[in-house]
């Protein structure tokens, strides 16, 4: 697979790390990744995906080759740096798919952008994850002892049991990935998630709409992923035999869903 690598800067001054792939003339896909990883998350998809669009990935700010400014940063700026990738592209519309947080950016994106959008994927993702005092002890915890003491729980959140006994090698590829997290990077986006409530917009969600839950994730449920359907005016649920990184642990039933999806 050819790929162009390029980064973009942002108007707060943040260099996001994207990467490209697929023929020039298909419709764009951006991909937004999840909490704690980067776009590799993403890595499943790719070949299948990129024979059919023209995917963008970029690691979400503070995440991977991202930089972030110190504090907490906002749907709304993550939101907006998904926009400034597309301009850079000179993508007027596009295919989003995001899982988690990248599907709470897509969220935003339907509320506030929907004219830039063409179809929407959102994937174990929530329109609220209270309590906000859980996100603010999260934050604390990575400023004050790093990644470390976080990473065999989200596993075990990310991962129903039997792929983690079956699949030891992805495992480690997620967890190796949820390490080398800049704490900083991360406690700002725990800080976006914190002070989030989409519940009252999600209405406004015109955009067709795929939503996908793993049907073994305890982070963002099957009842979060129904809320969005039923809130938004054009969207159907997809569950799969998966907890929270669905793309990850059913790759060829996600990749599939999203190709009957967006056509
Ligand atoms: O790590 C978790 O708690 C799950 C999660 C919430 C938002 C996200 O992107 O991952």
């Amino acid at each position: 697979m050819t790929v162009q690598t390029l980064t973009i800067v942002t108007d707060d001054g943040v260099r996001l790390a994207v990467e490209v792939y697929g023929p020039e003339s298909a419709p764009v896909l951006l991909l937004s990744n999840s909490l704690g990883t980067t776009m590799a998350m993403w890595d499943p998809q790719l070949a299948d995906l990129s024979a059919r669009y023209r995917v963008v990935r970029h690691d979400g700010r503070g995440q991977g080759q991202s930089t972030c400014p110190p504090g907490a940063a906002s749907m709304d700026r993550l939101g907006r740096d998904a926009l400034t990738v597309l301009d850079a592209l000179g993508a007027a519309r596009a295919h989003f798919c995001g899982l988690s947080m990248g599907g709470m950016v897509g969220q935003w994106l339907a509320t506030h952008a929907p004219e830039r959008l063409l179809r929407l994927v959102l994937a174990n993702t929530s329109a609220c994850m209270a309590p906000a005092a859980a996100w603010q002890a999260r934050l604390e915890g990575v400023l004050s002892h790093g990644m470390g003491p976080l990473a065999q729980a989200s596993l075990e959140r990310w991962f129903t049991p039997a792929f983690l006994a079956a699949e030891p090698e992805q495992a480690e590829w997620i967890r190796q990935m949820l390490l080398a997290n800049d704490p900083q990077g991360y406690a700002a986006c725990c800080a976006a998630i914190r002070d989030m409530d989409q519940r009252r917009t999600a209405a406004l969600n015109t955009v067709p709409t795929l939503v996908i839950a793993g049907q073994a994730d305890p982070a963002t449920s099957v009842a979060d992923a129904q809320f969005l359907v039923d809130a938004a005016g054009d969207a159907r649920l997809v569950t799969l035999p998966a907890a929270h990184l669905s793309n990850v642990e059913c790759p060829q039933q996600f990749t599939q869903a999203v190709i009957d999806h967006l056509g």
